[in-house]
């Protein structure tokens, strides 16, 4: 049986940020595909698990800067690879990692990374990504047991390998995903990252030295205590996926669990931020 997914064309004035705002908050609601255009934004969701109402309730609706219309239609699943091609530019993270897909020509570069995301988040294009990217290559990963908690394409997961992690799990709840890292992995030689379909309830009784977490302000403020259990003296945890104004309550969450603020940071209003136990 084929799935039927909305196909959502936004039309959006100014592009920049609505576009990555809209973008955010559409992925916090399910939205599993984006293809920016001239005009805005393609949006695709499963229809068997959309309700149109809880679009009203977005930020970006509600900002008098941003104009957004929208007119939607029905589509069976189609080649989600084939649109991503057509707008993939390879991003370097600072001057040290390329990601790429597999149709890019490689360049010397320390860390080269190739990625087909399919349904998946995490190209590095994102800034939430490309930041935990640059925390990756900015602190010591030798021989350090690593969780990738929302994995996505499996990216950090890859980047800490290839940084000389040691044991390195990567979990994500939905199955696509899952199965895209496991993907993502052998096609960068990593195939000894674990990867695993869940949620923090998968957590219990696992010690890591890092964790990195790119998924979004509730769902960290839910895990945070989690994952506090989970890290090991001396470890350092890696939270993205939250605005400038959630810092506060996200470090006051951490805080409460022994875990210390020790830098973030800032993207388009975007935050990545480190915290030591
Ligand atoms: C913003 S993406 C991050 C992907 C990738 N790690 C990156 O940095 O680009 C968040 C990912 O978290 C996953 N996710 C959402 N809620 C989750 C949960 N409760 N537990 C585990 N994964 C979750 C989503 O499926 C999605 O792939």
């Amino acid at each position: 049986m084929s799935l039927v997914y909305l196909e959502y064309d936004f039309k959006i004035t100014p592009l920049q940020p609505a576009t990555d705002i809209l973008i955010a908050e559409l992925g916090e609601l399910g939205f599993e595909s984006f293809v920016e255009n001239e005009t805005g934004l393609l949006a695709y969701i499963l229809k068997s698990e959309w309700k149109e109402d809880m679009l009203e309730d977005l930020f970006v609706f509600q900002n008098p800067n941003f104009e957004i219309s929208w007119t939607k239609k029905e589509i069976e699943q189609q080649n989600w690879n084939a649109e991503w091609e057509k707008n993939f530019h390879p991003i370097i993270v600072g001057e040290k990692c390329m990601v790429r897909a597999p149709f890019h020509k490689a360049v010397d570069i320390d860390y080269d990374i190739v990625i087909e995301p399919k349904m998946s988040f995490g190209t590095g294009h994102h800034e939430t990504t490309h930041m935990m990217l640059q925390h990756i290559l900015d602190n010591d990963f030798e021989g350090k047991s690593v969780l990738d908690m929302g994995c996505g394409t499996g990216v950090l997961a890859i980047l800490a390998k290839k940084r000389g992690a040691g044991d390195v799990e990567a979990i994500d709840i939905d199955e696509w995903c899952f199965l895209n890292t496991q993907e993502n992995v052998d096609r960068n030689h990593c195939s000894d990252i674990k990867a695993y379909q869940g949620d923090s309830s998968l957590l219990e009784g696992k010690k890591y030295d890092i964790i990195l977490a790119n998924i979004n302000r509730n769902i960290l403020l839910e895990d945070i205590p989690i994952y506090a259990n989970c890290l090991k003296k001396g470890g350092a945890l890696f939270l993205s996926g939250f605005y400038l104004g959630d810092l506060d309550a996200i470090s006051s969450k951490c805080a409460a669990y022994g875990l210390e603020f020790e830098k973030n940071l800032e993207k388009n209003n975007w935050v990545s931020a480190k915290y030591v136990n």
